[in-house]
């Protein structure tokens, strides 16, 4: 048996009241994230990861958004019935996020020292000199070469990647349980992107701390993730450890996602089609107009529930081909397991075989498509 886990989130419910009508962007989404543990939630632009990061701390706008229901326990604790205070004050203390863009977590006017010292004594009460040697302290801990000479510099003086580090040195301040971090490399170019990412693996572990990481990008969550939640048009489609769920993909969404990896299925593949309105979206399962495995039974009623794969209850699928006497081999073919590939695996059912798992080289040309290259330039101006 695990331990109690440090989050655990039952059936989350974020909406937002538009013009356009009511927009379910996170619903009934449920997943736990273990202490020292990594969760990644992966999935198209769209699909609701961001608003499922933000809900946890509550910093979806209120309105047009509404957390309308479900569970967020966080250490034994429901942060949906905790006042608005006293969220704020677990905000940026045990909880604390990183975003995609680094400028918006770091104030133009004021020195990167300053702002990790403040940040650091908002929460605790110690002398400037002391939270000063602590920021110099975490400078040079994300990195930042000769910290002690950089404290005094503006954030318009790092460059981008640099930048990111700050604000992750920021995110530390307060040593939180918790860190989410929501498509932290994606505004990067791809060198640095692998240095983020690794430095956010290292100081995982030298700060004992859960990571949330947010991205599309299957490439990154097979280098950092224990587990992975898999979302599509607000609903869960799949999660599990990240070796089963790279070992046996078992939503068709997952193996689709899977396939658009280089190395995999036919790499150059990309999936069909389109998220589906977010105001109006399909009954039954919510990819099934794009799966090439729909039925009769995935078009109607709610999305289906979690399905152990395998009896695995630490591995589960929304669709309809996993309920009990149903047939997943329907969607994996007949008992071959690794990728949803039969262009790759001839192997005949081992589930190890060439295009098998965890592949990460291939991750590269993957993020790389995604990517402008303006941050080596700026890098190097760093080291000038
Ligand atoms: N303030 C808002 N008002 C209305 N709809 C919103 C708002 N914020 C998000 N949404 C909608 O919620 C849904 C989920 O958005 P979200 O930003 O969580 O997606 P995402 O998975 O993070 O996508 P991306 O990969 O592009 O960041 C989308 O349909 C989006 O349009
Ligand atoms: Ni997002």
């Amino acid at each position: 048996m695990s331990a109690e886990p440090l989050l655990s989130i039952r059936d989350l419910r974020t909406v937002f009241h538009t013009d356009d009508g009511l927009v379910r962007a996170v619903d009934g989404v449920s997943f736990d994230i273990g202490r020292g543990e990594t969760v990644c939630i992966v999935g198209e632009s769209g699909s609701g990861k961001t608003v499922t990061g933000e809900s946890i701390t509550r910093l979806i706008r209120t309105p047009p958004g509404e957390i309308a229901a479900g569970e967020i326990v966080f250490d034994g604790q429901d942060l949906t019935a905790l006042s608005d205070e006293a969220l704020r004050a677990l905000r940026g203390d045990r909880i604390a996020h990183v975003f995609q863009n680094p400028q918006g977590a770091l104030n133009p006017v004021y020195t990167v020292g300053w702002q990790i010292v403040e940040a650091i004594r908002l929460h605790e009460d110690v002398s400037k000199g002391a939270a000063r040697d602590r920021a110099v302290d975490l400078l040079d801990r994300v990195g930042i070469p000769e910290a002690t000479r950089r404290f005094d510099d503006y954030p318009h003086e790092f460059s981008g990647g640099m930048k990111q580090r700050v604000s992750i040195a920021m995110a530390l301040a307060t040593n939180p349980d918790l860190l989410i971090a929501d498509e932290p490399t994606t505004a990067l170019d791809v060198t640095i992107q692998n240095q983020i990412l690794s430095l956010l693996d290292d100081l995982q572990t030298e700060f004992d701390m859960s990571v949330l990481l947010i991205t599309h990008d299957l490439g990154v969550v097979a280098e950092v993730a224990d587990r992975v939640v898999v979302m599509y048009a607000g609903k869960v489609m799949e999660r599990g450890g990240v070796f089963d769920v790279f070992e046996q993909p078992s939503h068709p969404y997952t193996r689709a996602l899977l396939d658009c990896l280089p190395g995999r299925g036919d790499g150059a593949a990309s999936i069909g089609g389109r998220l589906p309105s977010s105001t109006d979206p399909p009954a039954g399962c919510r990819f099934h107009p794009r799966c090439e495995h729909a039925v009769d039974a995935c078009r109607e009623g709610e999305q289906p529930p979690d399905y152990a794969v395998d009896g695995d209850d630490d591995h589960v699928v929304s669709c309809v081909h996993y309920e009990p006497g149903g047939d997943p081999s329907v969607v994996r073919g007949g008992g071959d397991d690794a990728g949803s590939g039969d262009a790759v695996d001839d192997d005949g059912g081992d589930g190890r075989g060439s295009g098998a798992v965890g592949t990460p080289p291939a991750d590269r040309t993957l993020r790389a498509e995604s990517l402008g290259d303006d941050g080596s330039d700026a890098d190097r101006e760093d080291r000038a």
